[in-house]
């Protein structure tokens, strides 16, 4: 007998493959406003400073390969066939959902690699699937929300945060401070009581219990370049502020609404962040992302085996 086969939509948020799609990348993600030449040169800046190109397309398709081995490895009862869909680069969500069509698939599942629900983020990806689903016909496709609350994921972060502060020296240990942080978003999602904000606090929260760390705060990084106010506070400032009023001597960054070495990461954290430690004299960790470790794609089979059991 043969196995029903079942879609595993997986959706991230691309990235540039070389220099000469940063310019329709940047387009996209701006909703088709063209960036200025000084906002381009900005942007190409930041990606030379981590090596040229960010390593964010061979991570995401790592981890959507090995989850689909993953799923099939561990259940009997369905086939899963792994399609990429990302927000802003080709292949994107509507070319995914449209190939599961074309395939024959009738039902699916999707995840977008990122635990938080926003409206800006996860229920865009989410609406552009079964948005394409739904005009195409005869595909049905169960969505995540959000899957930070994964007792596994929590895990995740809480393991590595122990072994930074066991690797840190005596006198630092005592004097050492948690940021957690997410991407910001603009303000305004406050005033539809979008949960982003409670999620990340929440995850925090856990994620402090669980590693047994008692000084963690929550920041926000990464935001925009526009006039609108962003949530705040930019993880750089909270930095400064937390030295200033506390002489921490020892900053561990864990960027979780992320789960890939990339852009944000790379520069925002490794680069930025590190110089504030650097000028303040203090030292500066960030435990590794999950990238396509086994123990995160075992998170995410959890988490997607879970949904379809609802
Ligand atoms: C919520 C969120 C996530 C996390 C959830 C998720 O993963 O979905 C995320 C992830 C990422 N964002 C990324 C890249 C960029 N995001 C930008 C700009 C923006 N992001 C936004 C939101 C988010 N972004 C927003 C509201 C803007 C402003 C748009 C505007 O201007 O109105 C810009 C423009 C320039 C700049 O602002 O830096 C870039 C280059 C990369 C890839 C990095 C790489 O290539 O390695 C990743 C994983
Ligand atoms: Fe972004």
């Amino acid at each position: 007998m043969t196995k029903e086969k079942m879609g595993l939509l997986v959706m991230a948020y691309g990235t540039p493959y070389n220099a000469d799609d940063l310019e329709r990348y940047y387009t996209h993600i701006r909703h088709g406003r063209k960036p200025t030449p000084e906002m381009i040169e900005d942007l190409r800046n930041r990606y030379e400073a981590i090596g040229g190109i960010s390593p964010l397309a061979k991570i995401t398709l790592e981890q959507g390969e090995k989850l689909e081995a993953y799923l099939n490895k561990i259940q009997d009862e369905v086939e899963f066939k792994m399609y990429l869909g990302l927000k802003h680069i080709e292949p994107f969500i509507e070319d995914a959902v449209k190939q599961m069509h074309d395939d024959g698939i009738k039902e699916a599942v999707s995840i977008v690699l990122a635990p938080h629900f926003s409206t800006f983020s996860v229920k865009s990806y989410n609406g552009r699937a079964v948005e394409e689903a739904e005009k195409l016909g005869g595909l049905t496709i169960k969505t995540i929300e959000s899957w930070y609350q994964e007792p596994k994921f929590i895990s995740y972060w809480a393991d590595k945060l122990k072994q930074t502060f066991e690797q840190m020296p005596e006198e630092e240990k005592n004097h050492a401070v948690l940021v957690v942080s997410a991407h910001s978003l603009p303000e305004k999602i406050l005033q539809f009581g979008d949960p982003y904000p409670k999620q990340l606090q929440e995850t925090a929260d856990l994620i402090a219990a669980e590693a047994g760390v008692k000084n963690y705060v929550i920041g926000w990084q990464s935001a925009g370049n526009t006039p609108e106010p962003w949530l705040g506070p930019d993880v750089q400032d909270l930095t400064r502020d937390l030295y200033h009023n506390n002489h921490y001597k020892a900053f561990v960054y864990a960027p979780v609404g992320f789960v890939s070495d990339h852009l944000e990461v790379l520069y925002d954290n490794d680069y930025e962040c590190k110089a504030v430690t650097r000028e303040l004299g203090v030292s500066y960790y960030r435990p590794e992302m999950p990238n396509a470790k086994e123990e995160f794609i075992d998170t995410l089979s959890t988490v997607i085996l879970k949904k379809l059991a609802d």
